[in-house]
């Protein structure tokens, strides 16, 4: 049996589709819905006149999968629950299936961060994060810091990154004071600055993020996170977060845009990353984008390449950016003066930096050193 992998019925999404249609559509994407989720809400057969007989959890997968394969999003949110249960006689079994390994390394930060975040939600749940936030001050303006820094030094304007380790260089530095690179970041010119808070993969956390907010920091503040639900953001914000990251590999479209709009309530930034044109097509087509970061990172194969920037930055993509007055921010692998000029000259009036930064004895003072010159104050 082992290995065995069934196919499932074939099921017209049309059909689907319509009998979910009752639901607000961002319940029907990877981040928001469950069949068990719609249970506990009372959705249930027979309780809405448009839902005419219970939606299954196949039907809902189902579902999911369609958006997610039309929009070319090869990063699964969690591993496939594998075929239904079976019963033979009094024993019930579900068969193994194909496919309950990450395919890669953004797939696995996804799958753990899924189950991460379920529990965070039992011990913080929704209502007493919403309490919470009206004791937090409001979120400062991450895009204005950008513009103003850019405008302010003629270079793209920094995010400079607290990351003590990643899944591709290891750890980064071993004497890491997150408050104190903070503040030496700030002091070197960062116009904001973005916290790793996945603890697993890349030894950050929220006390960390907290702890610089709390330090009097000024700069605006990126929560560096997978995010796949919306309560991350509601989390960020009880934490001092004033940006967040989606990551255009991992969501698709409709979470994007219901994301951005929660941000637009809470007063956030959001950052959208991607690394391809398709995601690139996929981000300029949905309203209220108004900061695209792209990475030149794949972060399937840790591949770095910044020519990437140039490459999504060319042609049309280019001009309806510039349309739009959209802030692109480059990211990944820029360690040189070189490698700042590169990337301003193909269209970027931000850059986001870590590890070539994070090395340095002195992680302010080597900001002069990334862009050739003094850029603070
Ligand atoms: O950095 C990684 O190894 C990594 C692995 C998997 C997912 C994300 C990852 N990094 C996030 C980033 O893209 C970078 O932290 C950020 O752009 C700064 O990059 P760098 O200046 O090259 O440290």
């Amino acid at each position: 049996m082992e290995g065995l992998c069934l196919t499932l019925q074939p099921f017209p999404s049309s059909s689907i589709q319509r009998r979910l249609s009752a639901f607000n559509l961002h319940r029907l994407t990877r981040s928001s819905f469950t069949p068990l989720r719609a249970q506990k809400s009372g959705i249930t057969e027979g309780s809405d006149s448009a839902l005419d007989s219970k939606v299954t959890e196949q039907e809902v997968t189902m579902y999911q999968n369609e958006v997610v394969e039309s929009q070319g999003i090869k990063i699964r949110r969690r591993p496939p629950t594998g075929p239904p249960l079976h019963y033979v006689g009094p024993f019930e079994f579900r068969l193994q299936n194909e496919g309950n390994t990450p395919r890669n390394i953004l797939e696995e930060i996804v799958w753990n961060k899924d189950k991460e975040v379920a529990q965070m939600k039992e011990r913080k749940p929704l209502y007493s994060l919403k309490k919470a936030l009206e004791n937090v001050p409001p979120a400062r303006d991450f895009i204005g810091a950008l513009r103003d820094a850019n405008q302010r030094t003629g270079l793209p304007g920094l995010i400079a990154e607290v990351k003590k380790a990643s899944p591709s260089r290891g750890i980064l530095r071993e004497d890491f004071n997150p408050v104190e690179i903070a503040q030496a970041y700030e002091k070197g010119g960062a116009a904001c600055l973005s916290v790793l808070t996945d603890e697993k993969y890349f030894k950050g956390s929220f006390e960390n993020l907290q702890a610089i907010r709390e330090a009097g920091v000024k700069c605006p503040l990126l929560m560096k996170e997978f995010i796949v639900e919306a309560w991350q953001i509601y989390y960020g914000r009880s934490k001092g977060a004033d940006a967040i990251l989606l990551i255009a590999s991992v969501l698709p479209d409709l979470d994007i845009k219901y994301m951005i709009k929660i941000c637009k309530i809470l007063g956030m930034a959001t950052l959208v990353e991607v690394h391809d044109e398709r995601e690139m097509d996929r981000v300029l087509a949905i309203e209220g984008v108004e900061l695209i970061g792209i990475n030149n990172r794949n972060l399937e194969t840790f591949e770095v390449d910044i020519d990437n920037t140039k490459k999504l930055l060319e042609g049309e993509r280019g001009e309806l950016i510039r349309q739009k007055d959209i802030l692109v921010v480059g990211e990944s692998g820029l360690f040189t003066p070189e490698d700042i000029a590169f990337v301003q000259e193909a269209g970027v009036k931000a850059v986001l930096v870590g590890e070539s930064l994070i090395k340095q004895s002195d992680p302010g003072k080597a900001i002069s050193t990334l862009f050739g010159r003094d850029v603070s104050e």
